[in-house]
């Protein structure tokens, strides 16, 4: 049997149902905003900020130089003032032009230096959001299926995109600035006190106000902004969800019940983000009044002292400046401090991800078959999804080197459990499956898979050229073998008839073209990987006989010489299989060939001589 090297076509979840309202759906989605392990967090981001640690001492050294230079330029002015007015003539023992020069260039570096420093952090921010981005995809690529079909997939989503970005946006300017913020407020405060510590005393007793102040606006603004969030990815989540379904909406004329339901939720956030900025927008004018109070207390006290000599002109001139420069980072520090938080918590969940188990953890010691016959032994296996519910129980058939195995029983009885085992997408409870004599669980499990293909009912396409989705079945497949496996699989006289042929873009999960179509484009790509072991799930759904035969047919090579395992729906099907599997409830009831279960005069040959009169057998075994 040859073999291939790459999985054929995914194994999908069924697609998990949207959330209608993440903040109730997910008991994660409202613990968002808040990290619980903040220093482990921090430790976690810096290993990847550590790798630039150069750039980033510069860029540290930016941020004293420029808090410096802040403070250093009213300083000077004020000094300048005392000189000038005191008749000194010099000043630092500068002439006035040099002095100008000096001061110049202290107001001139600022910039100079805040534009280095937020071009050089930008630089290493984005550098360490691709890397997380980068581990977070690949190890999201490593997890095992069970951890899929525990999670939503909008949640998983929102964590590679909006928490990645939230990191991303906080490195970029926000950490930054808070260090700066408290370098200045410190610097300002050092200053002052050094210089009149009643006069800071002064300045500063705005300070609790502007605490109670923010406080209170906060406390009102925190909810609303809270649930103008969670509106928003109610909204978010409705968007998606009538997007995905338009057909059914449509089909069920149900666009007006819609629209009325898009306008509820757009409503809530339009009344919730009114009142969030409204009243978070009191904050610049607070600020600015306590401000405009500080500043004159700062004059009309300072200058009583200044008349009883306690203090230089100067020095009033230098906290007039301070006390107008510390709010900014008063209010800087306030800003940013949730930005920051919050980003913690978004790296917290981007972690949470790469903390989770991957799959091939220890397979260090498992082995790779480079060449597989196709024998599959199933041994008193038994399994459940969940502790204490048992889906499949005590299994035991053996299916040699190129039989075609028809999986039949009623809907839920266990057929695709069964093929999800054997390709490993979940372990046995007990009992062991081998293939070629070798326990699946010794194998490495991409290899295992590689020597396997799955033919499904629902085909996935990606986006890209009808080219490149065959080759998604072996990536170092030749065009001409692209086309040889296309022709065997009776798909190359469509495409050759479409507009640009194999090189037609296929979008939206290959909407141009139809069900059946799609169901040979998967046979080919299924015949491309030239698999040992094949999966198919027969289709169902009705497809106009012309495609329904060439189906078949490029079934039936596809299935040559291969161990197929086919869930069948056509009494065909099952009746040129081997071995026929009925299964009913977890159970493995019948088994033998379509003559041997008739002789036995089972389940099986009660459907099909009593009941039978149909195209489906799934269907007529549920009933
Ligand atoms: N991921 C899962 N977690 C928990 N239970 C599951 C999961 N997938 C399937 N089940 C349960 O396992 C049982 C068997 O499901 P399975 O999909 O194997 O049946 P099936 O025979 O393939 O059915 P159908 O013909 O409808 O596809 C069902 O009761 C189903 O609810």
């Amino acid at each position: 049997m040859p073999k291939s090297n790459a999985l054929t076509e995914p194994f999908l979840q069924p697609r998990p149902a949207v959330i209608k309202d993440p903040s109730k759906a997910s008991g994660e989605y409202k613990q968002k905003k808040r990290a619980k392990n903040v220093s482990g967090t921090l430790s976690r981001i810096w290993k990847y900020l550590a790798r630039r640690k150069l750039k980033l001492g510069l860029v540290l050294f930016m941020v004293l130089i420029s808090s410096a230079l802040a403070l250093l330029g009213p300083y000077m002015i004020g000094i300048a003032v005392d000189n000038y007015l005191s008749g000194e003539g010099t000043f630092w023992g500068m002439g006035w032009v040099r002095f100008l020069i000096v001061l110049g260039v202290v107001y001139f570096l600022g910039p100079i230096t805040m534009f280095l420093q937020s071009v050089w952090m930008i630089e290493i921010a984005q550098e360490t959001v691709y890397r997380m981005r980068v581990d977070l995809f690949s190890h999201l690529h490593k997890l095992p299926i069970p951890f899929f079909g525990k999670r939503q997939q909008g949640e998983l989503m929102s964590r590679v995109t909006n928490d990645m970005e939230n990191v991303s946006a906080t490195l970029n300017s926000s950490a930054i600035q808070i260090f700066s913020s408290i370098l200045i407020l410190f610097g300002t405060l050092g200053v002052m006190l050094s210089l009149s510590p009643l006069l800071t005393l002064l300045t500063f007793i705005v300070v609790p106000l502007m605490a109670i102040g923010m406080r209170w606006i906060t406390r009102r603004t925190g909810p609303l902004f809270k649930e103008r969030q969670s509106n928003l990815g109610d909204l978010n989540g409705y968007i998606e969800e009538t997007l995905s379904g338009q057909r059914i909406i449509k089909a069920f004329s149900q666009e007006d019940r819609v629209k009325q339901e898009f306008a509820v939720r757009n409503e809530r956030i339009r009344l919730s983000g009114f009142w969030a900025q409204t009243i978070s927008g009191m904050i610049p004018k607070l600020m600015n009044s306590l401000n405009n109070l500080s500043f004159a207390l700062v004059a009309g006290l300072g200058g009583i002292l200044a008349i009883n000599g306690q203090v230089t002109i100067g020095v009033i001139i230098i906290f007039v400046e301070y006390a107008r420069q510390f709010t900014r980072p008063l209010n800087d520090l306030a800003n940013q401090w949730n930005t920051l938080l919050s980003a913690i918590a978004g790296a917290e969940r981007v972690f949470e991800i790469m903390d989770e188990e991957v799959e091939n953890k220890d397979e260090g010691k498992a082995v790779k078959l480079d060449h597989v016959e196709g024998e599959v032994k199933f041994e008193h296996v038994s399994f459940g999804y969940d502790e204490g519910r048992s889906i499949l129980s005590d299994i035991s058939f053996e299916a040699k080197p190129g039989e075609t195995i028809a999986l039949v029983g009623p809907t839920g009885a266990g057929k695709t459990t069964l093929i999800q085992l054997l390709s490993r997408f979940y372990d046995t409870s007990s009992g062991k499956i081998t293939i070629d004599g070798q326990e699946i669980g010794t194998i490495q499990r991409e290899n295992l898979r590689s020597h396997m293909a799955f033919v499904l009912q629902d085909t996935f396409l990606f986006e890209g050229t009808i080219r490149e989705n065959i080759r998604y079945g072996r990536l170092d497949a030749t065009d001409e073998e692209i086309e040889e496996a296309a022709k065997l699989a009776n798909a190359h006289s469509f495409i050759v008839r479409l507009e640009d042929g194999y090189d037609k873009k296929l979008t939206n999960g290959g909407s141009g073209i139809s069900q059946g179509q799609k169901q040979l484009l998967a046979i080919a790509r299924a015949m491309l990987a030239d698999p040992a072991i094949l999966v198919l799930d027969e289709a169902t759904s009705s497809i106009d006989t012309v495609t329904e035969i060439k189906i078949q047919q490029g079934l039936q090579r596809l299935m040559k010489g291969r161990t197929s395992f086919v869930i069948a729906h056509r009494l065909n099907t099952i009746r040129q299989a081997d071995q026929i599997l009925v299964l009913k409830d977890g159970g493995l009831l019948e088994h033998g060939s379509h003559e041997e279960l008739l002789e036995q005069g089972g389940f099986y040959s009660g459907l099909y001589n009593g009941l039978y009169n149909g195209q489906d057998m799934q269907e007529e075994a549920g009933d």
